[in-house]
């Protein structure tokens, strides 16, 4: 489970985050939606401990980020992005790195990778090299390398940006499949199909507060309008920055 409580966080002469607080809950997908600039990645960031709030904190299972980062992000992988992937190793190779990477011996780590790659269900890729995989391969090579140490929690930061709809389709399928285990998945977006294709929770935010919260179908009837689309172009007050 994540939780943020009231971060604030002043970047040059920009609040990109003014009182932010939302919890997303394990087994749940939740979305941060938001227009370019809303805070997302300044509130992803700060919830993997890359950056410091001024005020307030976030928490990771309980464990604060600010007096645990270790800890914290023991509970926690981040998707990183899949064009950065090393093209000599196969995904095997790779994710036993980066298992190592994160404390675990070497036969600790053989063992991890054998069973991301069963979860993620990539056998027939992971003695390959990277090199020529496609964007749906990629992706799972990344997700396995984000998830390798099991962390209960896992956070996406527009995981879709530039991927084909192929790529996208196994990237929902991961997501749901990661759900369905008993996963805390958050991830940002300003793909408005995809929030609402995905995710259980929404959390639409404007200028670093969070504006509304709920399921999609909470959200268009509080604003009495028929889809997510209309619900948030209500709730913003523009679509600017949001894609359809
Ligand atoms: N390093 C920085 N220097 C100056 N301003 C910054 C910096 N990082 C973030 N900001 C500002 O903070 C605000 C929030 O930015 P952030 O990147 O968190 O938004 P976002 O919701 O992720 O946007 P997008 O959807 O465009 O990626 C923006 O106004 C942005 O310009």
């Amino acid at each position: 489970m994540i939780k943020v409580h009231n971060l604030k966080k002043q970047i040059a002469s920009v609040n990109a985050l003014d009182g932010l607080s939302f919890s997303a809950e394990n087994g749940t997908i939740t979305g941060l939606l938001g227009p370019n600039g809303a805070g997302k990645t300044t509130c992803l960031r700060t919830v993997f401990g890359l950056l410091q709030a001024d005020q307030g904190y976030a928490e990771i299972d309980g464990i604060k980020v600010h007096e645990d980062p270790m800890a914290a992000k023991q509970q926690l992988g981040l998707f990183p992005d899949p064009c950065g992937l090393y093209e000599r190793l196969t995904p095997r190779e790779y994710i036993q790195f980066y298992a190592q990477l994160s404390g675990m011996d070497k036969s600790q780590a053989q063992t991890a990778t054998d069973k991301v790659i069963e979860q993620l269900k990539m056998a027939d890729i992971a003695d390959r090299r990277c090199q020529g995989f496609s964007q749906g391969q990629r992706m799972k090579t990344a997700l396995a390398q984000a998830i390798v140490h099991q962390p209960r929690n896992i956070i996406l930061d527009e995981p879709t940006r530039g991927l084909d709809v192929m790529s996208t389709r196994v990237l929902r399928e991961l997501l749901l499949m990661l759900k369905a285990q008993g996963h805390c998945v958050l991830f940002s977006s300003h793909v408005m199909q995809e929030v609402a294709a995905l995710c259980d929770h929404v959390v639409v935010m404007a200028k670093g507060k969070v504006v509304a919260q709920g399921t999609p179908q909470q959200l268009c009837e509080q604003t009495g309008k028929a889809s997510l689309e209309e619900a948030f172009i209500a709730l913003i007050g523009s679509d600017e920055g949001i894609a359809a």
